[in-house]
């Protein structure tokens, strides 16, 4: 049997494990992987477990059983992976990464952040993992970035050379959030009565989505507060009209965001969004300004015109995304 390598995608609620086989790939080659490699791919609760180590013993004992024991594993984690030492934000799991490896007998074990995983599985993407939004091409060989709301805003990106991919892991999320109009200047004006600075993450994620509805309510006479499904709730079955106002701005502000983005990284390739929010309404989001507002770019709408932008509907990225990480490592 072919050997097989651990992979992992772990989220403050879920930790997602499967086995997948690992590939020589010759210099020059793409990497394809389908879903198919993802071989008894197993969501466990986090929190049913004390520690790290539990969660992936009763994997490898549980659906993992049949197989050989692995000798190599990436892991993506949604916090900093920098450091040996790794602390989940949302978690009671904190651990040295050199002493799971020990504690598991693994040859190898790295661990990566979540959005470098989402940014390395888009290349292995087939069409139905994919919405297309407006117009644009991607150029192959080009960067890709990978950005989009979800409980915070990460952004990652993706150049190639030779079709070797090297991935840049950035904090882009939390660069300025720029103003287009009078109503944006009056929600960061109201953002910052609250806040030394605002970044884009407080604009374009789920409190995002509260903030620029509790901005919207506060700038018509009186501050109101809902939470980020009861505003789209309200917003795409039409019964509130400013929920209605914060969902159309919150696709515009992305919209924005997004174009800055394809003009920070040169996204050629393609500017894909991601999180759990924007493939709740993809046929309102289709029709909102978001594509409109990545064109908006004056003297350099040309250059955002030819991008395409995507909004990831796949079920298993960051597995995806991981099995395509350990595959590149251990041939090169
Ligand atoms: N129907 C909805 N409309 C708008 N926002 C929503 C909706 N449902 C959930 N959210 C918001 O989505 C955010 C969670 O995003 P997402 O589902 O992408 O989780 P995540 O960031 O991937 O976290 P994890 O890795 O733990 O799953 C929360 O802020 C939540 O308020």
């Amino acid at each position: 049997m072919e050997q097989l390598g651990l992979i992992a995608d772990i989220g403050g609620t879920n930790a997602r494990f499967a086995l997948t086989p690992i590939r020589t790939i010759a210099p020059g080659e793409a990497l394809k992987l389908t879903e198919a490699d993802l071989i008894a791919p197993t969501a466990l609760n986090g929190a049913e477990y004390a520690n790290i180590a539990d969660a992936i013993e009763a994997y490898l004992a549980g659906p993992a059983a049949d197989y050989p024991r692995p000798e190599h594993s990436v892991m993506a984690i949604a916090c900093p992976t920098d450091q040996d030492q790794i602390t989940m934000t949302n978690h009671t799991w904190s651990f040295k990464v050199s002493e799971l490896k020990a504690t598991l007998g693994f040859k190898t074990l790295t661990f990566i952040n979540d959005y470098n995983a989402l940014a390395n599985a888009i290349p292995q993407l087939d069409d139905d993992g994919l919405i297309k939004i407006g117009r644009g091409e991607p150029v192959v060989g080009m960067p890709i970035a990978v950005t989009g709301p979800g409980t915070g805003l990460g952004l990652a990106a993706l150049a190639f050379n030779d079709n070797e991919p090297v991935t840049l892991e950035t904090e882009g999320g939390h660069a300025h959030f720029a103003p287009t109009d009078e109503t944006e200047i009056g929600i960061l004006q109201y953002l910052l009565t609250k806040h030394d600075r605002v970044s884009n993450e407080r604009l374009i994620s789920g409190m995002g989505l509260e903030n620029i509805y509790r901005a919207l309510s506060s700038m018509a006479g009186e501050e109101k507060a809902l939470s980020a499904p009861e505003i789209s709730k309200a917003a795409l079955d039409g019964s509130d009209e400013l929920c209605g106002a914060a969902l159309a701005r919150f696709c515009a502000i992305l919209g924005s965001y997004a174009g800055d983005v394809a003009l920070t990284l040169g996204a050629k390739g393609g500017v894909f969004i991601t999180g759990g929010i924007v493939p709740r309404f993809i046929e309102y989001f289709k029709s909102s300004e978001f594509r409109a507002r990545f064109e908006d770019k004056a003297r350099l709408a040309g250059f955002v015109q030819l991008i395409p932008t995507y909004v990831v509907v796949s079920q298993q990225p960051g597995l995806l995304g991981s099995a395509a990480v350990l595959n590149h490592r251990l041939n090169h």
